[in-house]
């Protein structure tokens, strides 16, 4: 590609001429047919703008707060493994870069980087995301040393009882790096020759058992709020609400576990209505635009996670590309909203959204 990249498909396009090609597939992949990974990006643009005329847009605020945090826009990094296949400095840098945008990441437990070696990179709000493993003292173990070293919340990812079949990593037999955060606790050795080592290391340490009494037993053992990611019904939401979480996370893990799940933009309202305004609701899958993240604002979320467009930016640009990537979402995010008659993140309501289902409706 020639010259800077002007917005986040230009990342991934440099990416992909960074990355040896295991390790792109890796991150550009879905599961299966990868209908709902091009479904989670194609949901948006069926869904339009409505913008409002003649409101003083003179100065836009688009800062907002997430579980009482001031962050300086509605966009946080979701939590995603193995930045070192990505950069060398790998999570780290990533976290560099979440401080400098004034953003909160989430660190995922299959990081590169250790919960301490990020926690030292930089001292900006931090969530640990949380795989359950079948040994519940590591799991536990891990658990304490996010609360032990500040991070401020924990994202419990519900939709991983196995890993999905991406089929690249299984012709590419994607390896399974040792896992940092995991060292001195558990050593388990995968060596599948019939395909994706990670999903093989998966199915060895994951628990499948894992279920809404759990969610008890993680309350018992940490002081710091749980949010629930990867809810994708009413139903859940609805449970979720009840037993009295700190937030919910609309997410199809980005179209890699479940293929023909929804694209999450069009279950977003649904679990919005469900939850009633008792907990935030997150929101990620698909986001690409300033745009994206103005629908989603307008359908009900708090906030949107971003995915693979950080780690693409790693990839192409260590963590100057990180924070360009969230920059040129910011930019665009804040011009949607100028041109929309939105001076700050409350004003997008409703009403400044026509979804597909509207549109049909619309013809009959
Ligand atoms: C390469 C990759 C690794 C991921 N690793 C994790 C993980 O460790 N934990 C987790 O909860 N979600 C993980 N996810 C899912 C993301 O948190 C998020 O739900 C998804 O990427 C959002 O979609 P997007 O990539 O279209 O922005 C991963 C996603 C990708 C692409
Ligand atoms: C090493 C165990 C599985 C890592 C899964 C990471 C992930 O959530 C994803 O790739 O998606």
């Amino acid at each position: 590609m020639a010259g800077e990249p002007v917005n986040l498909n230009e990342f991934q396009e440099l990416a992909k001429e960074a990355l040896a090609k295991m390790y792109y597939d890796f991150y550009a992949g879905g599961a299966e047919d990868q209908y709902t990974l091009k479904d989670n990006v194609e949901a948006f643009k069926r869904i339009t703008i409505r913008p409002r005329i003649l409101v003083d847009v003179s100065r836009i605020d688009m800062s907002t707060t997430v579980l009482g945090y001031n962050i300086s826009a509605p966009i946080m990094i979701a939590p995603t493994a193995l930045h070192k296949l990505a950069h060398p400095e790998g999570e780290a840098a990533t976290a560099r870069a979440a401080a400098a945008s004034k953003t909160i990441m989430i660190l995922s437990t299959t990081s590169s980087c250790t919960v301490e070696e990020v926690a030292s990179s930089c001292n900006a709000v931090r969530f640990f995301q949380l795989y359950v493993y079948k040994r519940r003292d590591i799991t536990a173990a891990l658990v304490h040393r996010a609360e032990k070293n500040g991070y401020n919340a924990l994202v419990l990812t519900v939709d991983v009882p196995r890993l999905g079949r991406r089929e690249a990593d299984i012709k590419n037999k994607m390896i399974a790096p040792r896992l940092k955060n995991l060292e001195g606790l558990l050593s388990i050795e995968v060596d599948s020759n019939s395909g994706s080592n990670l999903e093989a290391y998966a199915k060895a340490t994951m628990d499948a058992s894992l279920c809404w009494k759990d969610v008890e037993w993680l309350r018992s053992i940490t002081n710091m709020p749980i949010l629930i990611k990867g809810i994708l019904t009413r139903e859940d939401a609805i449970k979720a609400a009840e037993i009295g979480v700190a937030g919910i996370v609309v997410s199809n893990h980005g179209a890699r576990q479940l293929d023909y799940s929804p694209a999450t933009i069009t279950v977003l309202e649904e679990v919005v209505h469900a939850v009633g305004g008792k907990i935030p609701v997150l929101f990620d899958g698909g986001v690409r635009r300033g745009t994206d993240v103005f629908k989603a604002l307008a359908l009900g979320a708090q906030a949107v996670l971003i995915g693979r467009p950080v780690v693409f930016g790693l990839a192409a640009k260590g963590e100057h590309g990180v924070k360009r990537v969230i920059q040129m979402l910011k930019d665009e995010l804040e011009l949607a909203m100028a041109l929309s008659g939105c001076p700050s993140v409350k004003d997008i309501n409703r009403s400044h959204v026509r979804t597909e289902r509207e549109r049909l409706l619309s013809m009959l």
